[in-house]
């Protein structure tokens, strides 16, 4: 079994130049719990003016289903993220760390070491109200601007929060620049500082490799990766960003595998369909055009 976290109401829609109503995203999300998705980032408590697809994060969470075991997960990048995110009452939050120094300028106008210091703060208030936290190590494969990312700042952001509390750590592809031999070696390095911790991975298919990476991180026994239904997504502030590997591509390859991940293809292959009805071109999911095999 590997869980699947699904990110299409936040990663997938923050960078579309079509602004979704906040009915059309509850409408996204509430698929997506009939799919049986468990746990879904809903929204990100950025700033407005900066993300403006995230703008209306209060008012999804307001309307969001709220059906018994499913987690409605904030991203913030901030304090100021964070108590928003709590005060519109999210089920978890998701604190951003980029590895590098370059890229946490740019996403978040900080470096990495204060970043982290930043997420060990939530880390810190959310473990003492019992709110699950986890930190995304954004750039952990590579960074649009200064190229290679030493492992070792992965692993030492990954240190510091877990030793603040965080029950989740996430290493995430932003640019889609990662393989499967790094996949082991980050995440060997990981686990050897926070043995404790959930392991989780996101990954973009910049260059088709997301999803060999999604198996690899299966593989060396994460226990959730992140996809977004139609394969829509990519960072704002990352030249040339492109998509999350696909939801229902992702389930097909690991049901076909052996691997249950608790998703219906059935319910998932017709979300693409309104999304790209809602974003007005074909999404890049392979498995709605394909179909499933056998039929
Ligand atoms: C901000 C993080 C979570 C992300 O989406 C990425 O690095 O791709």
């Amino acid at each position: 079994m590997v869980g699947i976290v699904e990110v299409s109401p936040r990663d997938g829609l923050q960078n579309e130049k079509t602004l979704l109503e906040t009915d059309a995203k509850v409408d996204l999300i509430t698929q997506a719990i009939a799919a049986g998705v468990t746990r879904i980032e809903s929204c990100s408590f950025v700033h407005p003016k900066l993300v403006p697809a995230m703008a209306d994060a209060e008012a999804v969470m307001e309307r969001v289903p709220r059906p018994a075991g499913v987690s409605h997960i904030g991203l913030v990048l901030n304090r100021r993220g964070f108590d928003r995110a709590v005060s519109a009452g999210v089920d978890e939050v998701n604190v951003v760390v980029p590895a590098s120094d370059t890229f946490s300028e740019r996403n978040q106008n900080s470096t990495t070491d204060a970043l982290t210091a930043v997420a060990e703060e939530v880390c810190a208030e959310a473990a003492s109200t019992g709110l699950p936290a986890t930190v995304t190590i954004a750039t952990s494969f590579g960074c649009p601007f200064e190229g290679e990312v030493d492992p070792d700042r992965v692993v030492e952001v990954a240190r510091r929060s877990a030793a603040a509390g965080a029950k989740e750590i996430a290493i995430a592809d932003t640019i889609g620049v990662g393989v499967p031999t790094q996949v082991r070696t980050l995440l060997d390095g990981v686990r050897s500082v926070a043995p404790d911790v959930v392991l989780r991975a996101h990954f973009h298919n910049t260059r088709n490799t997301g999803f060999a990476n999604a198996v690899a991180a299966y593989e060396a026994g994460v226990a959730w990766l992140d996809s977004s239904n139609g394969g829509i997504g990519g960072c704002p502030f990352a030249p040339a960003a492109t998509g999350n590997i696909a939801t229902e591509d992702l389930v097909y390859l690991l049901e076909r595998m052996g691997v249950p991940t608790g998703l219906d293809l059935e319910k998932l292959i017709p979300i693409a369909g309104f999304l790209s009805d809602q974003l007005g071109y074909r999404v890049p999911a392979l498995l709605p055009r394909a179909g499933t095999f056998p039929g």
